[in-house]
């Protein structure tokens, strides 16, 4: 279906009438680098509201959405920069300059909203036309672009592509609701452009800046996995994105709260140690959808398949970084080289989850380089090579701009890895959403294997 491309704007942030100069300049930490080559984060958020009208969008809607983001950005400066690396500096910032702007791609599509913004199975290539470019050369990379979409009198989406070096999760959804609460505040005509506590970022980095020596390790682990013999490149052009075919297709597979504590009453039945577990949401979920993935696939029961996801750390540091840190706090956590027989069993999956989110808490800060290079070793390997994007934590649905929570909330990039996407169940407290992105044959089997394995 076409999508027209009505203007592209840039929104820039801003200024207070005693501060002119909207420049800065941040080095990534250790936590940041090891995303600095990998393609950037895609979130659709979609927006039900009949009033938006060929008429009333572009009239009433757009103008606050912009009004508020120029006005978060003061906030979140950050995102209206680039990352570039400087030939004298030893490792990459993100830098912001005067008139610095968010390139906002306003668009208008004849595309069904109800099929895109459901859960069934949905073309990835029609997601795809509610998402700008994210801009990145050798050497500057754009860290937020982003793309308003009109779906004349059923709603709109915004298309958000964000650089995984500059924002973790935790980062992107409290711009997001950040960004949200300010154009609420403005429709309700309470012209507040103050953030509560909670929606303000922290760039406090004194704590990560003093730990030395890691820096260096994830530099050098970037470019062997970039094939750069001589340790010396400073492109930011990421690795080759994935191409995929017209039979890709994205679905949102849903377990309720009910759904959920079945698998937990499972998962003690099944394991001969049910007292050592941590049968949290999310580590039943993850489990029973990687399951039920890894029987979809088939072939030999010896193949090996590895599991990783990343745990925000931020309030597991010793002190810890406030809620509202800005940037990357994630660690990796994972397991390797498992035979396909073991990690379709659902119990097996469920007593390898929690043993890594047991042992997140006790991981050393300065080991974290090791840590991403022994998960990169193994992806190569690794026939199938689990991985989690978003989070049961990131409350993406309580991102109201005034017109309601979205209706739902997609992360279409994980095509580009076999990544599961994870957030909370936007109708019910205690569920959760999978998002899942592949060949139609092969999601069919999944889901016939996720809704099979509920009824047991
Ligand atoms: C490591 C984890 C995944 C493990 O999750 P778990 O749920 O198993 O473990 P946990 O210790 O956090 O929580 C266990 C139980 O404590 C309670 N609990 C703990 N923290 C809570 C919180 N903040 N809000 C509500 N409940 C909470 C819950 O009852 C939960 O069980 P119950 O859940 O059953 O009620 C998580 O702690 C975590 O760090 N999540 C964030 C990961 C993240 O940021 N990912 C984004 C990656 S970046 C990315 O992917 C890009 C992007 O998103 O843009």
């Amino acid at each position: 279906m076409t999508t027209h491309i009505i203007e592209v704007a840039r929104v820039t942030p801003a200024t207070d009438s005693d501060s002119v100069l909207n420049s800065l300049k941040i080095p990534l930490t250790f936590f940041d680098l090891p995303w600095l080559l990998f393609s950037p984060v895609k979130r659709v958020f979609f927006y039900k509201l009949t009033e938006s009208t060929r008429e009333h969008f572009p009239s009433f809607i757009l103008p606050k959405l912009k009004l508020s983001l120029s006005l978060v950005l003061r906030n979140y400066l950050p995102l209206a920069g680039r990352i570039t690396w400087d030939p004298n500096e030893p490792k990459p910032s993100i830098v912001v300059s005067p008139n610095d702007a968010v390139s906002v791609t306003i668009a208008q599509t004849e595309a069904d909203f109800s099929l895109l913004s459901g859960y069934g199975q949905r073309p990835l290539s029609e997601l795809y036309n509610l998402l700008p470019e994210l801009p990145v050369c050798d050497d500057s990379a754009t860290v937020l672009s982003l793309q308003i979409t009109l779906f004349p009198n059923h709603g709109f989406s915004i298309g958000v592509v964000t650089h995984h070096a500059v924002l973790d999760g935790k980062t992107s959804s409290t711009f997001i609701k950040a960004w949200a609460h300010l154009c609420k505040q403005h429709l309700e005509n309470n012209g507040t452009s103050s953030l509560p506590e909670i929606l303000a970022p922290s760039y406090d980095r004194s704590l990560i800046n003093g730990v030395t020596g890691v820096d260096e390790k994830m530099i050098a682990m970037l470019r062997s996995l970039k094939g750069d013999p001589t340790n010396s490149s400073r492109s930011l052009t990421p690795f080759p994105a994935k191409t995929l075919g017209d039979d890709v297709v994205l679905a949102t597979l849903v377990l309720s709260r009910d759904d959920v504590e079945k698998l937990r009453e499972r998962a003690q039945r099944e394991s001969t140690t049910p007292s050592h577990l941590h049968l949290s949401t999310f580590v039943v979920s993850f489990a029973y959808a990687w399951t039920c993935f890894v029987k979809a696939r088939g072939g030999s029961d010896e193949r090996s398949v590895s599991l990783l996801f990343v745990g925000d750390v931020r309030h597991r540091l010793d002190p810890p970084l406030p809620a509202t840190y800005f940037g990357n706090c994630v660690f990796p956590a994972g397991s390797y080289d498992h035979e396909a027989a073991e990690l379709s069993r659902f119990v097996a999956a469920v007593e390898i989850l929690s043993g890594l989110v047991k042992g997140l808490s006790s991981r050393e800060i300065e080991t974290v380089a090791e840590a991403y290079a022994e998960a990169f070793r193994f992806v190569e390997g690794s026939t199938q090579f689990g991985t989690v994007a978003g989070s049961t934590r990131l409350k993406v649905y309580e991102s109201d701009f005034g017109w309601g929570r979205p209706v739902k909330v997609d992360i279409v990039s994980i095509d580009q890895g076999e990544a599961i996407a994870m957030a909370e169940r936007r109708e019910q407290s205690g569920g959760v959403e999978i998002g899942m992105c592949l060949k139609k044959t092969e999601m069919d089997i999944v889901l016939s294997i996720f809704n099979n394995g509920l009824q047991n």
